[in-house]
Order: C-alpha cells, then sequence, then structure tokens
C-alpha cells in the first residue's frame, strides 16, 4: 500500500490508498518498507513521498482505532528512517495533510505544496490528539503558540498559511511529483540537520500562556476533553525533551483513544458521511440522481428567516432574488443581511471584500414575476398552510418549468403545498433552523411525487452553502420538531411536578446542550408556540386555553400559555421563563415570579410537587424523544439512525462527544432504554409519547450495535 520506483536517483513514494490515503496497517508498513529500500539503496540520492490521487494523506485510518489492526508499525516506526535519513526526504502535497498526513510530512525534511493544498491537525474533532509526534514537533517548527491553535481548534491551514507560518518551505505550480523530484534533486548535498525537528529545542513560552488557554478551551469547547489533553502535550514540548515528550504524547493519545468522547465523536464523523448517502422509497438515491445546476435563486419572505436563508445563499455566490410583499418589510430584510455581514466582517469570519461581493449578487423586488428566470425558489413566508399555497400556485405560472420550488415550512404538508402546482415532482421542503445563516442543519423534506432529481438538486445545495443537509420524508412536524415535542412537553411536565424550569435547564447544560430548553424557548419566542398551537388545535377542531389539562384523553401543560397571557413572551420582550432586564438583552436570570406563577398554576389544579433529580429530567427528556426516534425509523421517515443523531447535533446543538440521541441509546443499551420506557408508560398511561415503539421492542431483544440496526429495519419489512 505505498509504492516505490527509482526514478534518476530519486526515490518516489506513494502512500497508496485512495481516495483519502489513510494511513491503515498496510500503508504504514508500505511506508516503513519503503524507506528502508530507498536508505539501503545506493543509487538513491534523495527521496520524494506524495500521495496517490487527489490527497497526500488524512491521517491515521479512524476504522483501525479500538480494533485488531491498530497494531505496530506506528506511523512513527514508518516514519523514523525518514527523520535519520542522510538522504533529503520532501514531502510533496496535494489537496489534504491532515493528522498523521502531516505527522508524516513533519518527519520529511522539506514541505512542498500546491496552491490549493491544506494542512492541519483536526484530531480534536474526532475525540483525540496528533499521536505520532504532532504535538512534540510543530512547537519545534512554528512555536507554541501557533500550535496551541491549529492542534486545539483542528481548523484546516491553506497553503499561503501555512508557508507563512514555515510549516510548507514552498507553495509549487506544476505536477506535484514532478516538482517534488526536482525540489528534493535541488537539495541534495545540503546538511539535513538542521532541517531534523526532533533536535530543535522549543521556546519557552511560559507556564501562564497553558493557564490562560485552558480557560479559553474550557469556555469554547465546553465538555470536550481533547482540546485539554492537546494542551497537555503540547506543554510537555516545551518541558521535556523529545523522547520523553513522545512518550507523554502516546501516553495522552491512548487515554483519549479509548474514551466514550472519542468513539461518540468517530461515530459522528462517519454518521455525517452515512447521513449524506440519501435513499428515496423508490429505490433512487445519492448514487442514481444528479443534481440540476443552481446558478440562481430566489426567496421568498424577507423576516428573519428569509434574510438568514438569502445569506446563505449570496454568501457562497450564488445570485439571489429576495422577494417581499411590502417595501418597508423588504428593507428591513435587507438591513438585516446587511448587518449579519458586518457583523461578520467584525468577526473576522469574512473579509470586507467577501460581504461586498456577497451583497452585489443580491437583488431585491416587491414583485413576485420578479422570480420568473431563477432556478431555483425557496420560500420563507409565515406558517399559513392557505398562504404558502397560494404563493405556490403563483410560483408554478410564473417561474421557468424547471424551476425548483422550496418551502422552508417547518410542519405543513409538502404534499398538499405541491397540490397547488402542476409540479409536483419539483417541490420540496428545506427546512432551515433558526438562525438560518448559523445553524448548519437543512432538514430536506421530500413530498410523495418529489423527483429524486429534485432531491439530489437541494440536497447538493445544501452542501454548497455549508450546511449539513439530512433527507426526511413527510410526517406531522418532519423529524426535528416531532421528537423536540416529547422533549418539550416532559421539560413542562416536570415543572408540574416540581423541577424548577432553572433545575431543568442546568441539568440540560450540564449533560453538554447548548442552552436549556427553556432558554430556547424564550430565545424563539413564547409567543410563537402559543399561535402554532392554537392553529394547530383548531386545525384538529379543538379550542385551547390555558385551563386545558387534556386533550382527547391526552395529557398536555399549557404553563407558556400563561406566561404569554402575563406579557411574559421571552427574550423580545425581556422577560419570559427568566428575566432579561429589558426587551433584547440576552443574560438570563431565574425570575421568583416565574416560580410563583408555578405555584399559583399547581395550586389551581391540586399539582402534588416533589423533588425531582437531575437523572430523571434528563431520562425522561431525552428518552420521551429517543421513543420518538424509533417510531420514526419505524415508520421510515428516515433510512437510518445516523440521519436523527445529525439533526440533533447539528439542529439542536446535542454534543458531538455524545454522538447523537440514537447513538446515545445504543450506549445505553437498547434492553435499558427500553425497559425505561415501559417504566415511563406505566407511571404516565396519559402520555402517548411513551407509548413503546414496535421497533425498540424488536431491537432491544438482538443487542444489535447501532451499525446494524439499518439491516434489521431493512430486511423487516412488518415490525
Ligand atoms: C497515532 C495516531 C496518529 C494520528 C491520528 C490521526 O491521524 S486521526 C485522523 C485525523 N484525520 C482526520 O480527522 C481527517 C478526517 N477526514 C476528513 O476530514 C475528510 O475526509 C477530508 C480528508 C477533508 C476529505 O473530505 P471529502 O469531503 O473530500 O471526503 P470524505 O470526507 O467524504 O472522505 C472520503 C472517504 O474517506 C473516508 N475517510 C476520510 N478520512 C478518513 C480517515 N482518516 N480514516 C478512515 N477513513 C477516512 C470517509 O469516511 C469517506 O469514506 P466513505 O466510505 O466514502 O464515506
Amino acid at each position: 500500500m505505498a509504492n516505490y520506483r527509482n526514478k534518476g536517483g530519486v526515490a518516489v513514494i506513494e502512500l497508496n490508498n485512495p481516495p483519502v490515503n489513510a494511513l491503515s496497517f498496510e500503508v504504514r508498513s508500505g511506508l516503513m518498507n519503503a524507506l528502508k529500500r530507498a536508505h539501503d539503496d545506493k543509487d538513491v540520492k534523495c527521496i520524494v513521498i506524495h500521495g496517490k490521487g487527489k490527497n497526500f494523506s488524512a491521517g491515521a485510518d479512524i476504522k483501525e482505532f479500538g480494533g485488531t489492526k491498530q497494531q505496530k508499525p506506528w506511523i512513527t516506526d514508518a516514519c523514523r528512517l525518514a527523520d535519520e535519513s542522510s538522504k533529503p526526504v520532501v514531502a510533496a502535497i496535494a489537496g489534504t495533510a491532515l493528522g498523521g498526513g502531516l505527522e508524516v510530512a513533519l518527519f520529511c525534511h522539506y514541505r512542498i505544496g500546491t496552491p490549493s493544498c491544506r494542512v492541519g491537525f483536526p484530531e480534536v474533532q474526532i475525540g483525540v490528539l496528533p499521536g505520532a509526534g504532532g504535538t512534540q514537533r510543530l512547537p519545534r517548527l512554528i512555536g507554541v503558540k501557533h500550535s496551541i491553535d491549529m492542534i486545539t481548534s483542528g481548523r484546516h491551514v491553506m497553503a499561503e498559511e501555512a508557508l507563512k507560518l514555515g510549516i510548507l518551505d514552498k507553495i509549487v505550480t506544476d505536477d506535484i511529483i514532478e516538482e517534488g523530484i526536482q525540489f528534493a534533486k535541488s537539495v541534495v548535498g545540503i546538511d539535513v540537520g538542521g532541517r531534523i525537528l526532533r533536535n530543535r529545542k522549543v521556546e519557552d513560552a511560559g507556564s501562564k500562556v497553558f493557564d490562560d488557554e485552558i480557560s479559553r478551551v474550557k469556555k469554547k469547547y465546553k465538555g470536550y476533553i481533547a482540546p485539554l489533553f492537546c494542551l497537555k502535550a503540547i506543554q510537555a514540548s516545551m518541558q521535556l525533551p523529545y523522547d520523553a515528550g513522545m512518550e507523554q504524547e502516546l501516553k495522552l493519545f491512548q487515554q483519549l483513544v479509548s474514551s466514550g468522547q472519542a468513539k461518540a465523536q468517530q461515530y459522528t464523523f462517519f454518521a455525517e458521511r452515512i447521513s449524506a448517502r440519501w435513499q428515496l422509497p423508490s429505490g433512487a438515491n445519492s448514487q442514481t440522481a444528479s443534481p440540476l445546476p443552481v446558478k440562481t435563486a430566489g426567496v421568498i419572505g424577507a423576516g428573519t428567516m428569509g434574510a438568514g436563508i438569502a445569506l446563505c445563499l449570496i454568501t457562497s455566490g450564488i445570485p439571489t432574488v429576495l422577494v417581499e410583499q411590502d417595501q418597508k418589510f423588504l428593507e428591513k430584510g435587507v438591513k438585516t443581511v446587511e448587518g449579519d455581514l458586518r457583523g461578520s466582517v467584525a468577526l473576522k469570519k469574512m473579509t470586507a471584500e467577501q460581504a461586498n461581493k456577497a451583497i452585489s449578487v443580491l437583488k431585491t423586488s416587491v414583485n413576485l414575476e420578479d422570480l420568473h428566470d431563477v432556478d431555483l425558489v425557496i420560500e420563507a413566508v409565515y406558517e399559513n398552510l392557505a398562504l404558502k399555497k397560494e404563493i405556490f400556485a403563483k410560483l408554478d405560472k410564473i417561474c421557468k418549468s424547471k424551476t425548483i420550488l422550496c418551502t422552508n415550512t417547518s410542519s405543513l404538508d409538502i404534499d398538499t403545498i405541491a397540490e397547488a402546482t402542476k409540479r409536483r415532482d419539483k417541490v420540496v421542503g428545506t427546512h432551515f433552523f433558526a438562525p438560518a445563516y448559523i445553524m448548519k442543519l437543512q432538514e430536506n423534506v421530500y413530498g410523495k411525487d418529489t423527483s429524486a432529481e429534485t432531491v439530489a438538486t437541494v440536497m447538493a445545495l445544501g452542501k454548497r452553502i455549508r450546511k449539513v443537509p439530512v433527507l426526511v420524508g413527510t410526517c406531522d412536524s418532519f423529524v426535528a420538531n416531532r421528537m423536540l415535542h416529547p422533549y418539550a412537553t416532559e421539560a413542562l411536565f416536570l415543572v408540574e411536578e416540581g423541577a424548577s424550569p432553572y433545575e431543568v435547564d442546568q441539568a440540560l447544560e450540564d449533560f453538554g446542550m447548548p442552552m436549556g430548553m427553556f432558554r430556547v424557548s424564550d430565545l424563539s419566542g413564547l409567543d410563537i408556540g402559543y399561535k402554532v398551537r392554537k392553529e394547530a388545535a383548531k386545525r384538529r377542531g379543538i379550542e385551547l386555553t390555558s385551563d386545558t389539562r387534556f386533550v382527547n384523553g391526552e395529557r398536555v401543560c399549557l404553563l407558556a400559555n400563561v406566561l404569554v397571557e402575563k406579557g411574559r413572551l421571552g427574550i423580545k420582550s425581556g422577560k419570559g421563563w427568566y428575566n432579561y432586564g429589558s426587551p433584547g438583552k440576552r443574560e438570563a436570570t431565574p425570575d421568583p415570579e416565574v416560580l410563583d406563577t408555578i405555584e399559583e398554576y399547581c395550586r389551581k389544579y391540586d399539582i402534588k410537587k416533589r423533588k425531582i433529580s437531575s437523572q430523571e429530567i434528563l431520562e425522561r427528556m431525552q428518552l420521551a424523544m429517543i421513543n420518538e426516534g424509533f417510531k420514526i425509523l419505524e415508520e421510515g421517515i428516515v433510512s437510518k439512525p445516523e440521519d436523527i443523531d445529525i439533526i440533533w447535533i447539528y439542529g439542536f446543538g446535542w454534543p458531538k462527544y455524545m454522538g447523537g440521541p440514537m447513538f446515545y441509546a445504543n450506549e445505553m443499551k437498547l434492553k435499558n432504554v427500553y425497559r425505561k420506557i415501559r417504566d415511563f408508560h406505566q407511571n404516565y398511561p396519559f402520555s402517548i409519547h411513551w407509548t413503546p415503539s414496535k421497533l425498540l421492542a424488536r431491537l432491544s431483544e438482538t443487542d444489535l450495535p447501532i451499525s446494524k440496526w439499518t439491516s434489521l429495519i431493512n430486511s423487516n419489512s412488518k415490525l
């Protein structure tokens, strides 16, 4: 798995494991043998290492972690001969040199790269640290400060910056292998001693740097252990001689690689890729369908969501027409877009030039007719079925026949909206999450007639605008909000029964959620949920009041309505579940008035309160939602559990180090999950969400790991 050839005295070693040349056992062994051959071959004067295909190497083979193939030779064993060689060794980097890939390059005496190549240590993102000398060698090359930045963030560094930092010695524009050979020949005869990183000293940055970094990292990557381990390893490079530092790095790597966080983060890495491979019930899938080109787009509605979606499109270079029915609202929407762009420039997330470029491709209009020529339209108006149908009927007449029509609904039926058009195959849901410019999830919803080509187009669009697109089928509230419902309902029941909203939020935040349920509700606006609840009930012929305790025999809690009726709408009104001091302020403090309201509510309905533990809070909220997740899988609304996990990670900030709710259930063992859900069902018979999923019941008998659930589901159409 590493090819060797002697080209006129230059040993050319090719890492051969495409597409990313992961450093599997075979590649490591191959590299070690090739370096030995080059070392022994008297004709060889210099050595070039490159990757087969587009990439140098994406590092260690993650699939080997924890398995039987995680065995010697390690990357360090394979590369020792490069380090010790008196013949110059050159890493010729195209594409990516990441993790162990960059470590191989750091064992070489020189590194050259193409203008588009990227280097980095992304290990923190999969819960480990650079375990093949990266934490000891990088500080010797670029210093402690830059090493901390690169290793704790995991960010990819582009060629230009890598050159400035000194990671690359040269950027080359011709064929990378030929350039590597020429470069290697040019340094033959120059003593390599000064190029060997192990011989260099690390400058003493002082221990205060590390104390400060520990505080920064704890805050920025709350709950994650890998960045803290990275700091310890980098500090060792400063405090210990090279060999002792390497030993310390390996020890820390081994502790991390066997941790639950690493397992969960690696699961998440692969889940994201599995989820991207979509399939429709017809069998059409991401391999068979091709997307249509989207050269121009339209967005209808310049409110918070519409403006955010337009921002995603224009910052990805897609010329976009933003349409509002009212000039005043349109101007407000444009101001939102401009303000967000200015904010991104201030935060150094983009340059002023990039912001200007984005705004230059935004057109505005108060006339739907101006969408006649765009390739794709995303409607983002108020959640009202009749209004959406009216807009889609108009768009069908206005837009060219190939235009794809997307709706940003969070709950309405895609098929009913599609029926308003004569192009049902081109109608699809694209559900963005607020704030649309920030949140990564794009829940794409297919209807019964949505074509594979349309699905391929919105999935490709999602990737292009830097979202994580997940495909789901149509059902009430789709996947994200459907699962959120039992989660939020349980939160309210817990409050009725004795937990304060602040205790509920604390338990969730301690678990790793970025915000507790009640803080999220305040952020979204309690009045929004109030209206949605009223309208949904009206559609079912039910009149809700804050006195409603049961609907069709099912327990409900409308405490949030009581708050709305007291003018507590959340952040926008300065108070909701929390007190914010004044409207729009973000700092939340618990409010005794809310606790009094809850007391009064419980007295009125004679609800006995009790002490509720944080364990009960987490179990009830999470298991209610997990049970719903299994029902969603059972109904075929998603085709695999990874889709659900990616939705929760990117839609609601479920911590990657917990791997998503379905992975979490897998780790708890499904027989335990099922038993607890059955117990809750017995204790809370008036909550339909505790009816155990049949799929969960079946799976709990098998003890199959999550990676095998999909095959069981597919082999048992009737569960
Ligand atoms: C002692 C230990 C020493 C060092 C520790 C390490 O090196 S840990 C590994 C550190 N490296 C990474 O975390 C990089 C992970 N890979 C990526 O970020 C991306 O794959 C990459 C390289 C930027 C390419 O992205 P692209 O979008 O072009 O491709 P995609 O992600 O779909 O990957 C293609 C297929 O390759 C698989 N793959 C990628 N990296 C690895 C890896 N390191 N190990 C194993 N497999 C890897 C990926 O899953 C894809 O497979 P597929 O079956 O097609 O889904």
